[in-house]
């Protein structure tokens, strides 16, 4: 982090630790606590739901999970808090990993559900198991000790402080590390992720733990900092509310955490109260028209769109002035704001801010936190030599049939691809081609027949080890991480060179450092080489579709393959294109990748394919030099008809 954006953060860690000094009242302190372990909570949470892009309310169980881990640990055994904290996220990790399996076969509205299930259930177990938890009566913990002594109120303070402090680094390193890059490829494009050599099942059931830990942390604070638990306490109300602080905040933002918690701990208690409730309206009223103003004022937005909430948050502040009292009112407000936020703040507050910033200064600001570092031009683009010897079979399909019910998409199609060649797959619209490659690359497995590699089988491998094992692709349809940037669409691909585990990360050990070095080098080379190196740093879905294609060329080519598979690589380029298209193409033949190439336009089939395969129907019509082929009758009568 640069000192220029480390300042704040370090005024803020001093004015949180000396806020005990300032405040005397136990109240506003436990407040301030009480947002602090949401936020433990909110950044794991933020992990599935802003990374990974996954609907769980299962959270609030998961915090309650990690407060009876630490209140029966204490009331059965009197056990310390240095041994109920690491119980209580141990415990309710492997409680998240079980979370994950739903994870694993529904998502969205449906994966809401089971979840919400999930802390049903918990509840109603955490309730009826009275031998253990007490049941409805709750458990009573006191502050925990400090060498002998229970700590004071301001010290298990100062303790909820450093905590928090230490997930946030800890969360920082790991979702700028390759498991963060992992947990947003998967939510961008699961398919693709799958065959960058990520396994998608690996890396859920990773986030639904680490963020299950994250729970398990808060809610063993949470159990000291009330010093009383109870099963009514984790109820579903409070997973919608988490839920919705990670919305209301920002995803993706450890800030926007920090924010969704204030939020979700302070909106009640300002609804409890007329006067308070008048100011805040009020100031938010008048923000919101100062930043409207700004906004029409430098043309980034129109009167149509700032009309409604402009129109809300003044009609609030009236309707603040116009209450004698709140009681009566307060859900209504509260579900009044939380509307507001959430339709018209999509990125949350702190993504809204953020881009209002840039519109208003018209600045590109990076958000990644991270570098395009400068080209090493020592770096190849190619890390390996590949295996010379020209003429091998690399890969041999053997009698494949791929059937969807009657279609027989694949009919027993036999294939001989020739080490260091290129070897050209064409045919009509609907003839099998994609097919043949989804079934290469593991998506499909094949109904009968055989894929060798290298002299074994592929069916049945899932597509990650496929992928690692040196097939690589790209596909018809661009498959790029839409929201991440060029160099870590790049950096994804890489993902097989990291070897440094969860620790290491956290604790930026030297080899993690090393690794990451040594990526980003190699992805620069890979950016410059298909010439991206300017766009390190552009979000992939920014990028105009020609450089799209180039940029899943270099993605495919980090994984280091010996075979690459290109699916209609020069659909929708331009003259200008293909060209840059065929050099890369002959470039990285010249480094001794074998190809498979896909492709409709004949021009480029010609020109740089050795061998051609002809597809229709599913069956191989013909096969041969693109002279021959391009002359056989068969073929001919496949693209023209009679
Ligand atoms: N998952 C699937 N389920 C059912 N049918 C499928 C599936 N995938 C492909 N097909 C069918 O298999 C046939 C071959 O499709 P495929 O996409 O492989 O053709 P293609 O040669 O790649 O065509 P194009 O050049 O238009 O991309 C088509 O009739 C298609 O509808």
């Amino acid at each position: 982090m640069k000192s220029k954006s480390l300042l704040p953060l370090l005024i803020a860690i001093v004015g949180l630790f000396s806020l005990p000094f300032f405040i005397t009242n136990p109240y506003y302190i436990h407040l301030v606590e009480t947002i602090l372990i949401y936020t433990i909570l909110l950044y794991g949470l933020d992990i599935v739901v802003g990374y990974v892009g996954q609907v769980s309310l299962g959270h609030a169980a998961l915090f309650g999970i990690g407060s009876y881990t630490a209140g029966v640990l204490f009331f059965h055994f009197g056990l310390p808090i240095w041994v109920t904290l690491p119980a209580s996220i141990v415990v309710t990790s492997i409680f998240g990993g079980i979370l994950a399996l739903p994870a694993l076969k529904v998502i969205g509205p449906y994966l809401a559900m089971v979840t919400l299930a999930f802390g049903t259930i918990t509840q109603i177990l955490i309730n009826e198991m009275t031998w253990l938890t007490e049941g409805p009566l709750g458990i009573k913990i006191p502050k925990p000790d400090l060498m002998g002594v229970p700590m004071s109120k301001a010290e298990f303070f100062w303790l909820v402080c450093i905590v928090l402090i230490l997930a946030m680094i800890v969360v920082d390193r790991f979702v700028k590390s390759q498991m963060g890059r992992a947990f947003e490829a998967l939510r961008d494009s699961p398919v693709a992720c799958d065959c960058m050599g990520v396994s998608v099942y690996r890396y859920k059931v990773i986030a639904f733990v680490i963020s299950a830990g994250f729970a398990g942390l808060a809610g063993c604070l949470y159990a000291y900092s009330e010093q009383y638990i109870s099963p009514n306490t984790y109820n579903n109300e409070l997973a919608v509310l988490f839920l919705l602080a990670v919305i209301m905040g920002g995803r993706k933002s450890r800030l926007g955490s920090i924010l969704g918690a204030a939020i979700i701990v302070l909106l009640p208690k300002l609804l409890d109260d007329i006067n308070l409730f008048r100011i805040v309206a009020t100031t938010i009223a008048v923000v919101v028209a100062v930043g409207a103003a700004m906004a029409l004022a430098k043309k980034v937005t129109t009167p149509k769109r700032v009309m409604v909430p402009l129109a809300g948050v003044i009609g609030l502040a009236v309707f603040s002035f116009w209450l004698d009292r709140i009681s009566d009112w307060r859900l209504s407000i509260f579900g009044f704001m939380i509307l507001l936020v959430v339709y018209y703040l999509q990125n949350g507050i702190v993504g809204f801010a953020k881009s209002f910033y840039q519109s208003i200064a018209g600045k590109t600001v990076t958000t990644r936190g991270e570098k395009a570092d400068e080209i090493d031009d020592s770096v190849s683009f190619i890390s390996t030599v590949k295996n010379q010897n020209t003429g091998d079979e690399i890969l041999k399909v053997d009698s494949v049939l791929m059937q969807f019910g009657g279609l027989k998409a694949l009919n027993n199609v036999d294939l001989s691809i020739k080490r260091g060649t290129i070897h050209g797959l064409i045919g009509p619209n609907g003839s099998g081609k994609s097919t043949m490659m989804n079934v290469l690359t593991g998506i499909y497995i094949p109904t009968a027949g055989n894929v060798l590699y290298a002299g074994e089988s592929v069916v049945g491998k899932t597509s990650s080890d496929i992928a690692l094992s040196g097939i690589a692709r790209t596909f018809q349809n661009v498959q790029l991480f839409g929201e991440m940037t060029a160099i870590q669409n790049i950096l994804v691909g890489l993902h097989h060179t990291f070897k440094s585990n969860m620790v290491e990360i956290a604790l930026n050990l030297p080899r993690y450092k090393k690794e990451s070095q040594e990526a980003y080098a190699r992805a620069m080379a890979l950016l410059k080489f298909v010439g991206l190196e300017d766009f390190a740093n552009e979000e992939a879905r920014n990028l105009p579709y020609g450089k799209q294609r180039s940029l899943e060329i270099a993605r495919a080519l980090a994984l280091d393959p010996e075979l690459l598979l290109l699916d209609e690589p020069a659909a929708g380029l331009t003259a200008p294109d293909i060209k840059e298209l065929l050099r890369i193409i002959r470039k990285i033949r010249d480094s001794g990748i074998t190809f498979i190439l896909i492709e409709h336009h004949m021009d480029v089939v010609m020109s740089v394919c050795d061998t051609v395969s002809v597809l229709d129907f599913g069956q191989k019509i013909a096969e041969g030099k693109p002279a021959e082929v391009q002359a056989d009758e068969k073929v001919i009568h496949a693209y023209l008809g009679t």
